[in-house]
């Protein structure tokens, strides 16, 4: 045997699922859903396209049934890629395209042993136990998950990437649903492919994700609900507006628990997870954890929530259209005002992406970690009829103000954390008897459990009201005085104490 093939896992081949908790659904014949297409030989794509019923509605044409007959488009079986299995470094074996694939194609089928969410639950902690450190358990519905440990296709041999070039669709087959990789852009012949998982977490050991994207999440499954109830760390999770640039400041005291006496390692590095590995290698070794540090990067991630913190410091910007401004970072940790730098030596872009770049299925995590104070440096006409010293103290008022708003959002973001934190523990609770039920409600779940969600929830929104509006308020308050109040001659003669903005009531 190739040597190269000697670890070839062992599982059994299967080219559709497998039932065995329960009987493969039998259609009757009048639930079979029958499109409305006519094929027409001068338009392909009448027959059964894009807007076909059935394709709207993700469910195949039932061979026989269909209007376009042989010319139906909508039967995914009779499409078959060429893929190749490949070892991969660090990430076990993968699949490559064998062809060169078009954006939206179907590539292969996920198979596997159908189950229910239990056994897939029970499963999943056996094979744990057993070390088995693949995980081959996707979910197929709210009571369903398809196991490919034992059984599957060669679909059980994708591996994830946090930048996809692949992503799972489902879709219903003579009424089963199955799971299907569809290309998600064009793939040349030869390129890994790779689907975001971002799979229902059933509790398992953290793996470490080594997609290399450089929004990576840090961890497989680390956008699922559960892995966040389990695991929360909340300063780990991905933060979604990237910030392009050369410097910024990055207060690694976040970290400081991960971090070993010298340097930043590489693997510390991961646990921060937003922060690029190009970074990695331009810390500097033996770097005080917990001091300021400055390092190259090429992005950092925030929520989509965070897009109207940030908004707040970039007026006018889009929330969702890429936008770019420039920052003046300063170092927040210092309390003297005299002390802070105002030097645009470091300047980092920011620029935002779509709204479906932005999602997130969870709730804001504070910027805490990398503290940036964010200093208009665009100079305004106002600004300039100012003399230079006027100016100064107008940099110095302004970078104490980005202060007490880098304090608010920290602050704030804190007890925003808690909620969420709060919110998805109690729906942990819920969850078993929602998904037990297949629907999304909470109909099924005890009185007590219901009066706890709703005080969660009321909880999280309190806080996120009490949140942007005080954030709102010191906005309104600091720029109104900054830029209408202070007379210039005020700021020469040694400064005006009522400029002094108040940190409002939190
Ligand atoms: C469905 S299997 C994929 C095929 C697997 N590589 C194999 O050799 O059989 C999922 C497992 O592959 C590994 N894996 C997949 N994507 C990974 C990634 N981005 N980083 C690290 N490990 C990954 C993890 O061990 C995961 O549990």
């Amino acid at each position: 045997m190739d040597p190269e093939n000697e670890d070839i896992p062992q599982y059994e081949h299967i080219y559709q699922n497998e039932f065995s908790y329960r009987k493969h659904k039998k259609q009757k014949e009048e639930d079979i859903a029958i499109c409305e297409c006519k094929f027409d030989f001068s338009d392909p794509d009448s027959a059964c396209g894009e807007r076909c019923l059935n394709v709207l509605t993700s469910t195949e044409c039932t061979p026989g049934y269909c209007p376009c007959g042989v010319y139906c488009k909508n039967q995914v079986n009779a499409v078959l890629l060429m893929t190749t299995l490949f070892k991969t470094e660090g990430r076990g074996w993968g699949l490559l395209a064998a062809e060169n694939l078009k954006a939206g194609q179907f590539i292969i089928e996920y198979c596997g042993e159908v189950i229910s969410w239990k056994e897939a639950k029970r499963r999943s902690q056996a094979y744990e136990n057993h070390g088995l450190k693949d995980a081959y358990i996707i979910s197929l519905n709210a009571s369903e998950s398809i196991d490919a440990t034992k059984k599957g296709s060669l679909a059980r041999f994708i591996n994830h990437s946090c930048q996809p070039n692949c992503e799972t669709r489902k879709w219903t087959v003579l009424g089963e649903i199955r799971v299907g990789i569809f290309a998600k852009q064009d793939i040349l012949i030869g390129s890994e492919l790779a689907y975001d998982y971002n799979f229902e977490w059933y509790g398992g050991a953290k793996v470490r994700c080594l997609c290399g994207a450089p929004n990576c999440s840090g961890f497989l499954g680390a956008k699922s609900r559960g892995f966040q109830s389990e695991n929360f760390p909340a300063k780990f999770i991905d933060r979604r507006i990237p910030i392009y640039g050369k410097t910024m400041m990055i207060d690694f005291k976040e970290i400081a628990g991960q971090v070993p006496d010298k340097g930043v390692s590489k693997e510390a590095f991961k646990e921060g997870q937003n922060y690029p590995k190009r970074a990695v290698s331009q810390v500097t070794r033996g770097q005080q954890i917990g001091s300021m540090l400055t390092v190259p990067f090429q992005s950092f991630w925030v929520r989509q929530s965070e897009v109207a913190k940030l908004s707040a410091f970039f007026p006018g910007m889009a929330e969702d259209e890429p936008a770019t401004k420039l920052l003046k970072a300063v170092d927040s940790n210092s309390e003297n005002d005299a002390n802070i730098k105002t030097e645009p030596s470091i300047t980092v872009d920011v620029s935002v992406k779509s709204e479906q770049q932005l999602e997130s299925t969870v709730d804001p995590v504070p910027m805490e970690g990398v503290v940036v104070t964010a200093v208009k440096t665009e100079s305004s006409e106002e600004i300039n009829l100012y003399s230079q010293d006027a100016q100064q103290a107008f940099s110095q008022k302004n970078a104490m103000i980005s202060r007490i708003r880098t304090h608010i959002l920290s602050v704030g973001g804190e007890l925003k954390n808690e909620a969420a934190c709060q919110l998805a523990s109690v729906y942990d609770e819920i969850r078993p008897a929602i998904e037990e039920h297949e629907r999304d409600s909470q109909d099924s779940v005890a009185t007590s459990v219901a009066e706890k969600w709703i005080e969660a929830s009321c909880s999280k929104l309190r806080i996120e009201f009490d949140f942007h509006s005080s954030i709102l308020k010191n906005i309104v308050c600091s720029t109104g005085k900054a830029y209408e109040q202070v007379k210039p001659s005020e700021l020469e003669e040694g400064g005006n104490d009522t400029n002094e903005v108040k940190l409002l009531e939190y």
